[in-house]
């Protein structure tokens, strides 16, 4: 049986724009009020996509969500016609229109924590959508991403969709960000690493003092029992507070592993040593590469800046590993020395690609950010619905798509344009006929 480790990258929604809304993400917050092109940006992420396909690897793309969110200006009391409502929105609270406004969902590596059928109990795939309580923009996210992951991977034999965490602080949970897996073949049983912020229900424990902790320990636990991991296969590990406070908002923006490679930052946990022995013992003394970055070659600003750790580390159909890196990770000297000087190190790793998605990375999203990972085997992969996968076929008529519904250019003050709802919904209606999802959104039920 063959296996593989697909990637689900989200398609940028065509409200793409920068309205500076996740306090704690330095490139969200320095680019608020810049002009986005949501044409861009979705050509951006599909080239992406389309490139990993064509290096050999599974790739799919999961559907955006429906903004404007008229549902939820609706449930806060804005009233009349869809026009009316944003226009009272716009006029009366636009920081709350802004956020109904996101097309954030593009971040799949926040949309759901998947756990592979090789890991759980009950031999299948676990998917527990994430509730993405710390910002208002992102909460309103896990009921629709729910539906979309539900009509993707729509087969109840292999696929297991749990409902999202309860909404509460106590339970903050990011999805994939904070969560990635060892393993020696995408196949075999793996290590789970759940990285948290902070522990919700102990008051005296480590946590940031400037930015918030978005994931909670006792979320990643929760998760860890939804999908029926053992305790031999989950490691619970901290992030450094203090480099949350430097911008590293989510874990994946410090670490990253892929089979038996877990690379990161000197400085991105919390009892780095420990946790390492752990993962290694927990791993049953079979070969592990931990490449670690130190400070003195990356400080965490560079990192930051660049994204290095937000980087896809892929498996080829040949074995050897590669790097998918922005190419603000080119443009950043300190950074891009290290990338020429890591293919030499004689771990697996032995290729760089770069991709500029400098629409996403603006807001604080890399390659990882856009895509979800799900390692399957053949029959699994078949299960999946086939019109979500990326071949020529669906590159170009998603391109097509995007060219026929989507902006050049989005300022914040066009969020107020009720021709916004007309333009997103009638080309989210197309694009549920294109991957076949059914009726997903709100304005379709
Ligand atoms: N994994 C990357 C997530 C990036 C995302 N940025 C945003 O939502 C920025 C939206 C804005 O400011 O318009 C976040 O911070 O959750």
């Amino acid at each position: 049986m063959k296996h593989y480790e697909a990637n689900f990258d989200g398609l940028v929604g065509p409200t793409h724009n920068y309205a500076g809304l996740s306090y704690g993400n330095v490139a969200s917050l320095n680019n608020a009020a810049a002009v986005s092109s949501p044409k861009a940006a979705a050509k951006q992420g599909l080239k992406k996509a389309k490139a990993l396909a064509d290096l050999g690897l599974a790739q799919g793309m999961l559907a955006p969500q429906e903004r404007p969110d008229l549902h939820t200006l609706r449930r806060i009391g804005f009233s009349g016609t869809d026009a009316e409502v944003l226009n009272k929105a716009a006029k009366q609270a636009p920081a709350l229109l802004r956020a109904c406004c996101s097309a954030s969902s593009m971040w799949t590596a926040n949309a759901a924590t998947v756990s592979p059928s090789a890991d759980t109990h009950d031999g299948k795939i676990h998917f527990t959508p994430a509730n993405l309580v710390d910002k208002l923009h992102r909460s309103i996210e896990p009921v629709t991403t729910g539906n979309i992951l539900a009509a993707t991977f729509n087969n109840s034999r292999y696929f297991h969709h749990h409902q999202h965490l309860p909404e509460h602080v106590s339970f903050g949970d990011e999805g994939a960000a904070n969560h990635t897996r060892l393993c020696s073949e995408y196949g075999h049983a793996g290590i789970e690493l759940f990285v948290y912020g902070q522990e919700a229900t102990n008051p005296s424990a480590p946590k940031p003092k400037k930015y918030p902790a978005r994931q909670t320990l006792e979320a990643s636990q929760a998760i860890a029992r939804l999908h029926q991991l053992d305790d031999e296969s989950s490691v619970f590990i901290q992030q450094n507070p203090d480099v949350i406070d430097q911008g590293v908002f989510h874990n994946d923006v410090i670490a990253v592993g892929n089979q038996n490679v877990l690379f990161y930052h000197e400085q991105a946990f919390v009892d780095t040593q420990k946790k390492l022995a752990e993962i290694q013992d927990k791993f049953n003394g079979k070969a592990l590469h931990f490449i670690e970055v130190p400070t003195a070659k990356v400080g965490i600003q560079d990192a930051v800046k660049s994204y290095l750790f937000n980087t896809q580390i892929v498996t080829l159909p040949n074995g050897e590993m590669a790097i998918i890196a922005p190419t603000n990770c080119q443009e950043n000297e300190a950074v891009y020395a290290y990338l020429n000087e890591l293919v030499t190190f004689g771990t697996p790793i032995k290729q760089v690609h770069y991709f500029d998605v400098k629409q996403s990375m603006q807001n604080g999203g890399g390659p990882a950010c856009l895509r979800l990972r799900v390692a399957m085997n053949e029959t699994e992969l078949a299960a999946v619905n086939p019109n979500t996968l990326m071949n020529d076929e669906l590159f170009n008529r998603l391109n097509l798509w995007v060219d026929k519904h989507y902006r050049d250019e989005l300022a914040i003050k066009d969020l107020a344009d009720p021709q916004l709802i007309i333009e997103s919904r009638t080309a989210l209606d197309e694009l549920t006929q294109i991957m076949k999802l059914g009726s997903v959104y709100q304005f379709q039920k």
